[in-house]
């Protein structure tokens, strides 16, 4: 896939920033995962302390598209380690963006995916399956809807209603 630039992106799509069908998250994720530019369809998650639909949702095939987790901001759990980043990668996801925490931080960095997430925690999630796929979730100042397109790269992330041509 070519790199879209989201810098550039920005710039040459003025009306759809306008519109409100690009915009870009408030820059609140760090930077994690070996890939430091990644874009793809969006799926939607949104869960609480809970990491069992992250699993289900990434045991199947990825297709390049990009999982964005809303995990409501929990400072408490990591909703990712270093198996489900694996398991990401071997997936042939492009990406995830947790709203939380991910942890085994030197893991996802051997990972060849993009990773972003607000932080990094030692803790486990619970394990009880509840959350909601496919859902609307409002993340970082921005509502973002499945099937939306993601592009991430060192300068930020921004949301698209319909793919970006390069
Ligand atoms: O299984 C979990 O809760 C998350 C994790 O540590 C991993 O993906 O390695």
């Amino acid at each position: 896939m070519a790199f879209l630039a989201t810098a550039e992106a920005c710039d040459s799509n003025a009306a759809l920033l306008a519109s409100g069908d690009l915009r870009a998250l408030q820059p609140i994720f760090k930077i994690y995962g070996q890939c430091r530019a990644f874009s793809g369809p969006i799926v939607t998650l949104r869960v609480f302390e809970d990491n069992v639909i992250v699993r289900e949702l990434l045991e199947t095939r990825g297709e390049g598209r990009v999982l964005v987790i809303d995990g409501g901001g929990s400072m408490r759990c990591a909703l990712v380690g270093g198996n489900l980043g694996q398991l990401a990668q071997n997936m042939g996801w492009a990406g995830i963006v947790v709203n939380g925490c991910i942890r085994d931080v030197d893991e996802i960095k051997g990972c060849d995916i993009g990773v972003r997430a607000l932080a990094s925690h030692p803790t486990k999630s619970n394990k009880k399956g509840i959350g909601e796929k496919h859902v609307p979730v409002q993340i970082a100042g921005t509502l973002i809807q499945d099937g939306e397109w993601l592009y991430a790269d060192s300068d930020g992330i921004l949301i698209s209603k319909s793919e970006l041509s390069v």
